[in-house]
């Protein structure tokens, strides 16, 4: 959360002339509520499911960049989806740095506890590993604005030959 997901993926969309699409903006729109509401209704799992589906979807679409919830890692068929349909580019942040990005946005509900600090230590500490399992190119956004992350995600696609 606050790696710069959402944000990233719609500008690299633009740079590689694809489709952009933000998973939980589809799981907020198939739902017709917001991500607070389903947490709060349906329950952490419940939005897991709904996530899990829609990625399944999204991930068999071809030319398309795909910006995911930061969760999407924690299920092994997302994983697995993410890793054997398309090229995971895995956005670093510090946690500190995550704090500053998502402060003033209530969309979160996993932040709205009065110690989010603790609770993104955790999430990075379970997560961290999964992401690194998954990814095929990890770029360290921390004080970079977007347009220089979008520029070395390209630079890293070059260089592996993903795009020319
Ligand atoms: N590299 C960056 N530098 C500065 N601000 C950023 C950067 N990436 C994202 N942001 C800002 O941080 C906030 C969270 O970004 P977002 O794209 O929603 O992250 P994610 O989808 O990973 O949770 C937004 O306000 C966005 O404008
Ligand atoms: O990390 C998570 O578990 C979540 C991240 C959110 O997306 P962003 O990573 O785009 O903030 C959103 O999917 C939901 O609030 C859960
Ligand atoms: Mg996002």
């Amino acid at each position: 959360m606050g790696a710069g997901k959402s944000t990233i993926g719609r500008l690299l969309s633009h740079e590689l002339k694809l489709r952009f699409v933000d998973s939980d903006k589809v799981i907020e729109e198939r739902a017709g509520a917001d991500i607070p509401w389903i947490f709060d209704v349906e329950g952490e799992d419940g939005f897991r499911d709904r996530e899990a589906h829609v990625i399944d979807l999204l991930s068999a679409e071809d030319n398309l960049v795909l910006a995911t919830g930061g969760g999407a890692v924690l299920r092994q068929d997302n994983r697995s989806n993410l890793q054997g349909r398309g090229t995971v580019v895995y956005l670093q942040a510090s946690v500190a740095q995550q704090l500053e990005r998502t402060a003033r946005d209530k969309n979160r509900p996993l932040l709205q506890t009065p110690d989010p600090e603790t609770v993104l230590n955790q999430l990075m500490e379970q997560r961290h590993p999964l992401y690194l399992q998954v990814a095929d190119v990890v770029i360290d956004t921390e004080r970079r604005n977007p347009k220089a992350v979008v520029t070395d995600i390209m630079a890293e696609l070059r260089a592996q030959q993903i795009v020319k």
